[in-house]
């Protein structure tokens, strides 16, 4: 299992980005809308992680749901997986608690779901599965 990304939650992706420009990282591409989710995503690669800054396309979005509570900030960590519905039905079998029944649309052709930040003792994560993960030689 490794780090995918790491989330922060933002109104604004210009004053969301300044931060990181300012620590010299660049935009990994350009910003992705992921219309299931109802946010415009901007990456920063940092190795073979990303800092994902997500801003809110809708009222209705989680980001946005979270903004108008928390603010900006630290959002949730993702960690790449080669099997989304093996590793749910392992977690399942242990009790884990998924947000959505079966995966749904990440960022880059992604198949993601998320963990209630219940069982993340106060941190919401998430799992990812990229397009190529589990064929042989894929970045895992
Ligand atoms: C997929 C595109 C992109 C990608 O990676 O490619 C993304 O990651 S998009 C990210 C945006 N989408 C989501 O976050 C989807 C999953 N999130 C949700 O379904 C909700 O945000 C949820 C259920 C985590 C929280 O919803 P809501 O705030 O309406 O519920 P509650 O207020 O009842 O919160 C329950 C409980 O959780 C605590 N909470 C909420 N958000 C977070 C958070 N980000 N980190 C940690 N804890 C969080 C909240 O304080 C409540 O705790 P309690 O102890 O009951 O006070
Ligand atoms: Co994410």
């Amino acid at each position: 299992m490794l780090l995918d990304h790491v989330a922060i939650a933002t109104p604004d992706l210009e004053e969301g980005s300044a931060p990181y420009v300012a620590l010299g990282l660049h935009p990994e591409g350009p910003d992705e809308e992921v219309e299931s989710q109802g946010v415009r995503v901007r990456a920063f690669q940092v190795g073979d992680s990303l800092i994902e800054l997500l801003m809110p396309t809708r009222p209705d979005s989680p980001i946005a749901v979270y903004l108008d509570k928390r603010g900006p900030g630290l959002h949730h960590i993702a960690y790449r997986v080669a099997d989304l519905d093996a590793e749910m039905t392992r977690l399942q079998a242990q009790g884990a608690r998924f947000l959505r029944e079966s995966p749904t649309p990440g960022r880059a052709g992604t198949r993601v779901n998320f963990l209630h930040p219940r069982w993340g003792q106060g941190t919401l994560i998430e799992l990812v599965e990229h397009p190529a993960a589990g064929q042989a030689g894929a970045r895992q």
